[in-house]
């Protein structure tokens, strides 16, 4: 009777640890659980922004990005906030009253100064990068374009943010800042991408010069034209090049120069739509130096009259490229040395605006469909074009032209073929930032992409806290178990030890 006794004593005391354990397992569960929903609570982000201008030859864009505090140094992290498109031309338009240049500006900073919190002004960096419109004014009359950046410059330093000044980019630097916005913000920068050739490269086309940019499969024979960057620990040997004037305004204006005229001033133009005409004036639109002067000067207004006929567009658009010499194993045009183009590209700003008006921006369009389509919409009269499309004036009469120079740029000029037309993404925005030359600018002034990949940071406190207490939860389980299983095993041997004994 006294050993019953003493049994059910045991399994009294064995209920009760087992109860106990529950009941602080019970407790450590929903300690952790209230510690996960307090660490997880929505803390206010430590955003910061940075700012910057594209001071292009036609217009000026301000973008601005925004970024985690805490994560400036990891990949793909930074994304554009918001962007304003300034009202008017770009800035080198106002060479003759340069005051008005930083004016222009007004309502777009006004905006970014609305758009990021009040407290974040101080520290927010400010950039302007001007483009080819400036590189052309310099190469004119220095100390006009040196003036006019200075009168920017003062504008907006009138602004609360962190100013670091106005500055005309490379050809080569709008190139390479163009591809890296490209492949960060596509996440080819990531370590866990297959393949030694994972990039993408940049086609860019503006109004007064167009920059491609790609690693070559090869060695780089010119070094004028290879830039070498190493990103989050991997090298990279770039091919880039810029052709100042190659831009589709000056190369309209380069093209509009070839054409003949006739002795009253009129310029037959093949590659406006039949039925459009407009007039000239000789010396307000040869002013670049891009296009001197032209011989037949004689006339000071000319009237240009399209023709709508594509076939003679194309012969007189090859004529501003010059094939005729090249010094290196491979060229584009005008001597210039280009490796074989290969892997996938990104086709920016006017490639993408002038095949988006052909709706030749998707994929799998071979490049026969984007010649019919352009020929097609050349040969469509004046008045059913304007009917047809409810677009700027200036875009639609230049499209016939921006079409077949396009196509000529990427054929003739950089050799893409039918079989590689496919390579070439025609793309505006990546992910709801915009695909320029801005974002990799900031990413490098701001020193924000790293040489070499940055070093797994060590374990939060809170989760730290959380590890610990599992395994402590995880030990203290553990050891009952083997207690209980113990005392279990200790009292059959006791039993059968005290059975043998009788
Ligand atoms: N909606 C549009 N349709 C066609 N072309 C456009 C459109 N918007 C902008 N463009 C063209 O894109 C080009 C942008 O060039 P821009 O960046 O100003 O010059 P650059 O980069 O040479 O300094 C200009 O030729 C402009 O006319
Ligand atoms: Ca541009």
């Amino acid at each position: 009777m006294p050993e019953a006794r003493g049994g059910t004593k045991s399994s009294h005391w064995r209920r009760c640890l087992v109860v106990i354990t529950a009941v602080l397992l019970l407790v450590v569960i929903a300690v952790l659980v209230i510690v996960a929903v307090r660490q997880n609570r929505p803390t206010p982000p430590n955003l910061k922004f940075g700012i910057v201008l594209d001071a292009g030859s036609s217009h000026t864009g301000l973008f601005i990005y925004q970024w985690l505090a805490e994560k400036m140094n990891d990949t793909g992290v930074v994304r554009q906030r918001d962007s304003c498109s300034v009202k008017g031309p770009g800035i080198s338009s106002y060479w003759a009253d340069v005051e008005q240049a930083g004016l222009s500006l007004r309502d777009c900073l006004n905006e970014a100064k609305r758009s990021i919190p009040v407290e974040q002004h101080r520290e927010t960096p400010v950039f302007l990068g001007a483009t080819a419109g400036m590189r052309l004014l310099r190469s004119q009359n220095s100390s006009q374009a040196e003036k006019l950046l200075q009168a920017v410059e003062a504008f907006i330093h009138s602004y609360p943010f962190d100013f670091q000044g106005a500055q005309i980019v490379t050809g080569a630097d709008e190139g390479a800042f163009g591809w890296i916005t490209i492949n960060y913000l596509m996440g080819n920068f990531l370590q866990d991408m297959a393949g030694p050739h994972e990039t993408v490269g940049a086609l860019d086309l503006g109004g007064a010069s167009t920059q491609i940019t790609f690693v070559p499969d090869g060695e780089i024979e010119s070094l004028d034209n290879s830039m070498h960057f190493r990103l989050y620990g991997k090298n990279y040997e770039m091919y880039t090049h810029s052709y100042l004037c190659y831009g589709k305004d000056q190369a309209l204006k380069m093209f509009l120069q070839k054409l003949g005229v006739s002795a009253n001033g009129t310029v037959f133009n093949p590659c406006f739509n039949e039925g459009y005409e407009k007039s000239i004036n000789v010396s307000n639109f040869f002013t670049s130096p891009c296009t001197p002067m032209p011989p037949w000067t004689t006339h000071q207004t000319l009237r240009v009259i399209g023709t709508g006929n594509s076939h003679q567009c194309r012969d007189h658009v090859r004529q501003i490229f010059n094939q005729s010499s090249c010094a290196w194993n491979q060229c584009s045009f005008n001597g210039v040395y280009q490796p074989h183009v290969w892997g996938k590209y990104g086709a920016i700003s006017a490639f993408y605006f002038v095949m988006k008006f052909f709706n030749m921006d998707k994929e799998k369009v071979s490049l026969d469909e984007v010649k019919v389509a352009v020929d097609k919409f050349c040969s469509t009269p004046w008045d059913q074009a304007k009917n047809e499309y409810k677009i700027k004036e200036k875009y639609l009469s230049e499209n016939c032209f921006s079409g077949h120079y396009v196509l000529i740029l990427l054929v003739d000029g950089y050799n893409f073929t039918s079989s590689t037309w496919n390579n070439i993404q025609f793309m505006k925005k990546i992910g709801g930032s915009d695909a320029g030359w801005t974002l990799g600018y900031m990413l490098n002034r701001t020193n924000m992409i790293p040489a070499e990949l940055p070093r797994p940071k060590p374990m939060s406190k809170a989760s730290y806290l959380s590890v610990m207490i599992i395994f402590s939860l995880l030990s203290f389980c553990w050891s009952s178990v083997c207690l209980y299983s113990g005392g279990r095993f200790a009292d059959r041997d006791r039993r059968i030890w005290r059975r043998d004994l009788i």
